[in-house]
């Protein structure tokens, strides 16, 4: 292992990037609030002050990814698409095989100039989640339920009210519903037999109603669907904690433009239309694995530096003060305040780490483990 290596995995640098996340975070967290009344006044630009402010907290996951632990995505895709992303709405479809699919769905965001403005549709136990649920409050992420009798309406009206949203933004869905599991794999191919639907070898089959709600909602605001594969080179398994400690994978992404239009309104065709979508994806996911690539071309397509500079101000506004508190600290040779620090140092890793545990699979929900008794079966 090498030095750089080496002082990545190290428990002090997790510390500064723990420390810089959650006192910065948390700081973001406030001003949010503090727009809370520009809403009433103007919603516009009440819209714009939290784009930016989302923008601070997740690009700092991004240069996690992208410059400490070096990892580099590429991206298939038809070049003469390649001009309109980041310059229209679109629905992401994407396959939610890792621990860390998100981070890397929110680099393609960043390098395309939507990441403070890009949204999901996302389970709602995330919306507590200090730090991240708390801005996604702001950014009017759409929470569901994964009970459709609660969500139709809740997501349709979320979805209505971003008609008028001032800048472009992606909606993800992951229509896996929840994260790959053998377990999950095996009941939702049941429920697909009972189907009479095709089996699928890497992806669950996906929920059809919150790809239809979505579609139906978002028509005449997002011109397109992207069919988003994504995969890791050589059969790794990434996850974020891999990421902190340096860890560099490279990633590679397939992205199909699909205009809005050519998906079909009834929901009965739209959810034939979406597992033929995902039969596909399938057949790409198979390609790559014979492969280890996808069918097509890829586009050179760097990262931006603005993540970077990004933390690296957040970095010198707080560690600088955190570091004049520690010379005091230590001259001072109170035992009480040493103690305390030592307390404060450890409570900033414990809560990096918790963060960092929400994201891995084996904490995951249940959701998907049991098959769930349908009209159908
Ligand atoms: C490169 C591009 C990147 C772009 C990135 C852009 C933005 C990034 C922004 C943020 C990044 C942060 C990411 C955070 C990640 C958080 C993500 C999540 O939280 S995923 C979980 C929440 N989301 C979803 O679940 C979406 C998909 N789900 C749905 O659409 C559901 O339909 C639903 C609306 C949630 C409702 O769910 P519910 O369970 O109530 O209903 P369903 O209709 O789905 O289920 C009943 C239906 O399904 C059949 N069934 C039963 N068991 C299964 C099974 N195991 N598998 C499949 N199907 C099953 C059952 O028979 C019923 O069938 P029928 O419809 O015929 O009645
Ligand atoms: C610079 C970096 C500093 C790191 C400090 C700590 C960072 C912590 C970051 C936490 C980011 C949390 C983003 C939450 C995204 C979680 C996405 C996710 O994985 O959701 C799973 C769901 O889709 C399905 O859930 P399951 O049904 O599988 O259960």
């Amino acid at each position: 292992m090498g030095l750089i290596q080496l002082l990545k995995s190290q428990f002090l640098s997790h510390l500064i990037f723990y420390y810089v996340f959650l006192a910065s975070g948390l700081i973001v967290n406030l001003l949010q609030f503090c727009t809370l009344p520009l809403w009433l006044v103007s919603k516009k630009l009440a819209r714009k002050i939290n784009i930016r402010l989302c923008y601070c907290i997740s690009s700092q996951i991004v240069v996690a990814l992208e410059w400490w632990s070096g990892t580099e995505c590429t991206l298939y895709t038809d070049p003469k698409n390649y001009p309109l992303y980041g310059n229209e709405n679109a629905i992401a479809v994407l396959n939610h095989c890792s621990e860390i699919d998100f981070l890397c769905g929110w680099t393609f965001c960043e390098r395309f100039g939507v990441l403070g403005s890009s949204k999901v549709l996302a389970k709602h136990e995330l919306r507590y989640l200090p730090i991240i649920g708390w801005m996604w409050y702001f950014l009017e992420i759409v929470f569901c339920k994964r009970k459709w009798e609660e969500d139709r309406r809740t997501v349709a009206e979320s979805l209505q009210n971003l008609h008028d949203y001032p800048e472009n933004f992606w909606f993800l869905l992951f229509c896996e519903g929840t994260r790959f599991t053998p377990k999950k794999h095996e009941v939702s191919m049941q429920v697909a037999e009972s189907k009479g639907l095709p089996k699928l070898k890497y992806h669950l089959l996906p929920r059809t109603k919150g790809f239809w709600v979505t579609v139906q909602n978002l028509r005449g605001t997002a011109a397109a669907v992207y069919d988003c594969t994504l995969n890791f080179r050589n059969k790794q398994v990434p996850s974020l904690l891999d990421i902190l400690n340096g860890k560099k994978y490279h990633a590679d992404l397939y992205l199909r433009r699909i205009p809005l239009e050519l998906i079909p309104e009834g929901e009965a065709e739209c959810a034939a239309w979406l597992h033929k979508l995902y039969q596909e994806k399938d057949s790409f996911q198979e390609h790559y694995t014979q492969k280890g690539c996808f069918p097509g071309p890829t586009v050179t397509h760097p990262r931006r530096p603005w993540a970077l500079i990004n933390w690296i101000l957040w970095a010198c506004m707080l560690l600088y003060p955190l570091g004049l508190l520690l010379v005091q600290l230590v001259s001072s040779g109170s035992i009480l305040t040493i103690l305390v620090s030592v307390t404060v140092a450890c409570a900033a890793s414990l809560g990096g780490r918790w963060m960092i545990g929400q994201t891995e699979t084996n904490r995951g929900s249940s959701y998907g483990n049991k098959e769930v008794p349908s009209k159908n079966n």
